[in-house]
């Protein structure tokens, strides 16, 4: 097995008596696209906010390239490398797509366009330079024509691509993707996914959660389906393909090669 990027070690989390993610362990392997499965309630995007910082785990540790980052801020998370998308895309909706990517952090200490403006109350090479990154990131994700455009005002597809661009300005290694597929039309889909791969042949991992098992099954491997908290396979997509439990619950058909 490849060198795991991401360790989670017997990740719980509880609400109250309610154990939404129960005893999970994952590797997440260098370089991989992998897919999280599961129904509706399985406990995916609690996972999620547990390895990203949002939620402390009842029990459990994880590691960031073998160091334990358990007891780190979601910020201090992004600074090391681990950046995320939320299911809900949370734009400004009334500043610039532009704006919306120069505000996020870049992942380099004492770099945000925060800083640049009130630290030192004027225009200089660090927002030019962060401008300049904003650009060329909106470029990548083909939402240049839309940099003035105000945030509010695109398509559902479209703020997540910009979400995925605020996450990249920080320059991630490892990168969670909560249903990026959703509600986005097959056009942008598309486009979303030659970017996820093109930045995977950079050298980019990802853990993507995702309804849709066309989208996992085509182009995520390794693929862990959890339900009802727990993880009930771990496997590569073939695998995972011909596995009578998944074809039952999640895939109803198997997948057009
Ligand atoms: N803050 C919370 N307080 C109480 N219960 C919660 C909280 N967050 C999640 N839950 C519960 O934990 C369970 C797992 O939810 P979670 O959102 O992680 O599932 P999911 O697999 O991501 O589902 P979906 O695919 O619908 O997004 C659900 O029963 C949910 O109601």
């Amino acid at each position: 097995m490849a060198e795991a990027i991401l360790s989670l070690s017997s990740i719980s989390r509880s609400f109250g008596e309610f154990k939404a993610v129960d005893n999970v362990t994952i590797e997440i392997e260098t370089g991989s696209i992998t897919g999280l499965i599961g129904p509706n309630g399985a406990g995916k995007s609690t996972l999620f906010n547990v390895v990203a910082g949002e939620l402390s785990p009842t029990t459990g540790s994880i590691k960031l390239f073998g160091n334990d980052v358990t007891g780190l801020h979601p910020d201090q998370r992004f600074e090391l490398g681990l950046g995320r998308t939320f299911q809900i895309p949370r734009p400004f909706k009334r500043m610039s797509v532009l704006e919306n990517v120069m505000l996020a952090p870049t992942g380099q200490t004492g770099e945000t366009l925060w800083g640049a403006v009130f630290a030192r109350g004027r225009i200089g090479d660090q927002e030019q330079r962060i401008r300049r990154k904003a650009l060329e990131v909106l470029e990548f994700l083909t939402l240049r024509h839309l940099a003035d455009q105000p945030a509010g005002k695109i398509s559902g597809g479209q703020m997540k691509l910009l979400e995925l661009a605020r996450v990249l300005m920080g320059d991630p290694k490892v990168i969670l993707l909560d249903e990026p597929a959703a509600g986005v039309n097959p056009v942008l889909t598309e486009t979303l996914i030659e970017k996820i791969e093109e930045l995977n042949r950079g050298g980019k991992t990802f853990l993507i959660i995702e309804h849709d098992m066309d989208f996992v099954m085509r182009h995520c491997d390794p693929v862990v389906a959890m339900a009802e908290g727990r993880v009930v396979f771990q496997g590569t997509s073939s695998e995972a393909q011909s596995n009578p439990l998944l074809l039952d619950a999640y895939l109803g058909a198997p997948v057009d090669a």
